[in-house]
């Protein structure tokens, strides 16, 4: 594939042709400045030098099948292998977070950022159940964006993310995003796999309402499917609505706290994992 290839999607991200070299430090403040024209017509700018972005309205949910595709030349010698886990508030992504740790601990070398806006409450709750050795998780305060530190700030991930990758020799790296609204999603310079959580107690209407998380996700995973009687949410609805809004992406529905969909969702991780690194441990 053209890294040309990279520049053409319809949602808030553009590549820049010069733009795929390492970014190994965080620190330009050569390239954060100026615009230019994508080849969608749009224009997009960068504001710390990487995640080109436009702030142009989006008129369409997007579509799974033109999502960004994965950056073809990255060196995860520099950064390992990044999952990126965004949703609104409280759908689970610490949750997961947990879930997978525990999943995977025993077979990769892991490590995990967590994002919260004023607090570092996540990076905290995974620490006191263990997820993975306190050193390896790090908290990051967002401010008052989440967004901004997965699509247009990433450097504030980035950071920490490759820091721990090469202390840890690091397998995969687990990025958590701050709750934030349906339009937020990552950045693929940040995440190469990503995944959006959304949960069934703010009724079954929510897939269908789609934004970048929901149709451009690798995977979506609908969670909370014990609450469903309780909100009277209509599974059946959620499923022909994510598959609809997704073109047939994949999704998944889970009960992450009770371990419900976990290896299903371990298992499309594992499978773009090896797709990506050609199974190559460090
Ligand atoms: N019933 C039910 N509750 C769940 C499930 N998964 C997570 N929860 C609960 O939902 C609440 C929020 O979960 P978190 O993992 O903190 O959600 P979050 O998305 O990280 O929240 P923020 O970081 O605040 O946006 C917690 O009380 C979890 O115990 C589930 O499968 N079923």
């Amino acid at each position: 594939m053209a890294s040309q290839e990279h520049h053409v999607h319809d949602h808030q991200h553009a590549h820049e042709p010069d733009h795929h070299h390492h970014h190994h430090h965080h620190t330009h403040g050569d390239s954060g400045t100026g615009s230019w024209v994508g080849p969608d017509g749009r224009v997009y700018h960068s504001h710390d030098g990487l995640a080109p972005h436009s702030h142009e309205p989006i008129y369409s949910p997007g579509y799974f099948s033109r999502r960004a595709p994965p950056l073809i030349n990255r060196d995860f010698n520099e950064r390992a292998f990044t999952i990126g886990i965004g949703g609104p508030v409280g759908t689970g992504k610490t949750a997961l977070m947990l879930a997978l740790c525990k999943f995977l601990r025993d077979k990769y070398s892991l490590a995990a950022v967590t994002n919260d806006i004023f607090t570092k409450e996540d990076g905290e709750f995974l620490i006191k159940h263990g997820a993975l050795p306190e050193e390896r998780i790090r908290a990051v305060e967002t401010g008052g964006c989440p967004h901004a530190a997965i699509r247009e700030d990433i450097s504030i991930n980035l950071g920490p993310l490759e820091e721990l990758s090469n202390l840890y020799k690091a397998d995969i790296l687990l990025c958590e995003s701050g709750g934030d609204n349906l339009a937020a999603n990552f950045s693929r310079e940040l995440a190469d796999y990503i995944i959006y959580i959304i949960d069934v107690s703010g009724g079954d209407k929510i897939p269908r309402k789609g934004g970048p998380g929901i149709t451009q996700a690798d995977l979506l995973v609908i969670n909370k499917t014990d609450l469903a009687a309780a909100v009277g949410a209509d599974l059946q609805v959620m499923e022909r609505d994510a598959v609809r809004m997704r073109d047939g992406g994949p999704f998944v529905f889970a009960q992450v706290k009770n371990g419900v969909g976990v290896a299903e969702i371990v298992s499309h991780i594992l499978q773009a994992w090896e797709v990506a690194t050609a199974n190559k441990r460090r």
